[in-house]
Order: structure tokens, then sequence, then C-alpha cells
């Protein structure tokens, strides 16, 4: 039976509760049409590349152009993010998500569109909800300034000096990255970042409690990123599925890595030579999943967003629109979307 949205709103909320609970059988609003364990699947011998940080300039950039081509994930390490900074946002999350639900209800946010701050179950009118909670913190750069310190909830009271010790070191990374990502594509090192004219930098907080029919349901369904590049992180509990010539590869990342992934700004720069990946997570019966996706991305109403010059020629023509990252957003947003469904929507 279809619900209206706002029925599954009210009903996914109290479900979260419920969840934590130990209920023994999802409501109906979780359950998937079809079985998320389709498709062919490939063993753990597969895995994302793995990239080491220390390793020369000339090797990290190749190999992360590889990376780039062949999967649109991989993972470093040595990557200068200390653990015990990784470790302080992610128990920041798991304590705003163990408070009361009355007092994450005071940051519950309906609209995702413009990205506002707050926390949620869903982020569109899709008819089948995923089987997650989420906390979205809308900007997370410099943390000093006083818009990022309002984009932070107040509670638990140590959340906002453990989001700018992570967001300012995650900052640091995804710029380096994005120097890397640019070198291999045979552009200048900063001119990604150039051409966005500021990175916009936002977070979100995934818990995924454990779910009592795992093979009914979606922690978050297939999806592409956004924006122009996502580093996450999660604690340990495996989930993510990363969709590789056709099979769902599970994500089994070293411990103290940072995955990686491409967005579909990134597909649209690079004139489709890097492909934004899509993936998902599933549930588990046993233990709560939390992960930590930091998005960097266009400002919204920002410059518009087309291939690079440089990366359109007779051979290889310009495969999308220009596209001003709000707009994109909204189509995001607006469309329920699933796998590659919104890229798509601004192809040639
Ligand atoms: O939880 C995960 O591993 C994936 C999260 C994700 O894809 C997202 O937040 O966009
Ligand atoms: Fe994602």
């Amino acid at each position: 039976m279809a619900l209206a949205s706002i029925d599954l709103y009210a009903q996914a909320i109290p479900v979260q509760d419920l969840l934590a609970q130990g209920i023994t059988s999802v409501p109906e609003a979780y359950i998937q049409p079809h079985p998320p364990i389709y498709g062919s699947q490939r063993g753990n011998s597969t895995q994302i590349p793995v990239i080491d940080l220390t390793l020369p300039e000339e090797e990290i950039t190749d190999t992360i152009a590889r990376a780039c081509k062949d999967w649109g994930f991989f993972q470093v390490i040595s990557h200068g993010v200390a653990q015990e900074i990784v470790d302080g946002m992610l128990q920041a999350a798991k304590d705003f998500f163990d408070l009361p639900m009355a007092v994450r209800m005071k940051y519950f946010s309906a609209t995702p569109v413009p990205k506002t701050t707050g926390y949620s179950v869903r982020f569109d009118n899709s008819s089948v909800v995923d089987c997650r909670d989420f906390l979205f913190q809308s900007l997370c750069y410099p943390p000093s300034s006083d818009a990022v310190k309002e984009s932070c909830p107040s509670d638990p009271p140590h959340y906002r000096d453990s989001s700018a010790r992570y967001c300012e070191a995650m900052h640091d990374l995804g710029r380096k990255l994005l120097r890397y990502v640019s070198r291999g594509l045979g552009l200048e090192s900063n001119q990604i970042e150039q051409s966005l004219e500021e990175l916009h930098h936002s977070m979100l907080m995934n818990r995924y409690l454990p779910c009592p029919q795992p093979e009914l349901v979606l922690a978050l369904r297939s999806h592409t990123d956004p924006n122009v590049i996502s580093l996450l992180v999660d604690n340990g509990v495996p989930g993510l599925q990363v969709l590789k010539d056709g099979a769902w590869i599970t994500v089994h990342s070293l411990p103290g890595a940072i995955i990686v992934n491409m967005g579909d700004q990134l597909e649209i720069m690079s004139n489709g030579k890097y492909k934004s990946a899509e993936h998902r997570a599933l549930a588990n019966s046993d233990s709560t999943r939390y992960s930590i996706a930091s998005f960097f991305e266009p400002p919204p109403a920002g410059p518009l967003i087309a291939p690079f010059p440089e990366l359109v020629n007779p051979q290889d023509e310009s495969q999308f629109q220009a596209v001003c990252y709000r707009d994109y957003l909204a189509i995001f947003f607006a469309k329920q979307a699933s796998g590659k469904s919104v890229i798509t929507q601004v192809k040639k």
C-alpha cells in the first residue's frame, strides 16, 4: 500500500526508536519492492584500490587517476588525519543519535532544498524509506566562522569542537585529493578548486540501527553523490557496497583508511572521463553502523559547472549541459534519486 509522504515521516521517526528497542519485523514503509540482494555479488577478494599518500607524488597521481577511471572509489591510508580526530567525530555522532528522540527532534528538518542543517530519516518523497536516520551539517568550513558554528547542533555539548577539528582536517585532505585528481586529468593542480570559485564543504552523519529483517530493506538506497568528491569514514561495521561492472562489491576498508568517491559534478567536469560510482548501504541485524560523509561541492549559487574545455575535443565532444549546483540539487531532491538517475538529466 502506498502511503502519503507525510505519513512516512510520521511513521519513520518513531520507528527509529522502535528499532532501538528491538522490534521483530520491519514496518511496510521500509520494505523494498525488489529484494536488495539482487544482481551478482563478488566475494571479498575484489576490493576498491588502496592508495598510500606517502608514496611519490607522480605515483599517487597515476594511481588515483586509474582508480577514478576504473572504480570511481578508492581508499587512502597514511593520509595525515589523526585517528583520534576521526574517533572524536564518530563519538559525537553516536552521542547525538543516543539523545532522546525529543531532543533530536529539536533539530528536525523536513525540507532538504536548499540543504538545511538538521536531523531526519529521509531526504525526499520516495515511496520506500531507507533504514537509517541522519544528521546533516550544511556548512563545515571554516569552522571558526559564525555561520559554521550556527550550523552545528548544540547537543551534545562536545559536538561543535569535535566537528571543528574533524572538518579542518578533512578539508585539508579533500583539497589535497582534488589537486591529485586535477593533475591526473592533465589539468593544473589547482584548476578544479579554482573553477569552483569557493570550495563548499558539508557533512552527513548516518546511523543504521540493527534491523530485524535486513534482507527486505536497504540501509541507504543506490545513488551517486551529487557533489564533486566525498570522503567517508565508518565505525568498522561493513555495509557500504559499490557497483562495479554490474556487481555489488562490499567495501572492507583497511583500519584507519578513509574512503574517497567521485561525485556527479566531477563526472561533468571531466566530461565523463571519471564516473560517479553507484553505491548503497546494506542493513544488518547485529550491529549499529555509523558513517560520516564529507561532501566537497561548488557553492550552491556558484559558477556553472561544465566539462573543462581542455577535455572537450572533436573526438570527445561535450557530453553534459552546463548546470548551476543549486539547480542540480533541486533535481537530486525532486527526482527521488536512485542509481544514476540524476546525472542523466543533464546529459546532452
Ligand atoms: O554509509 C555509507 O557507507 C554510505 C553513505 C553515503 O553514501 C552517503 O551518505 O552519501
Ligand atoms: Fe553516497
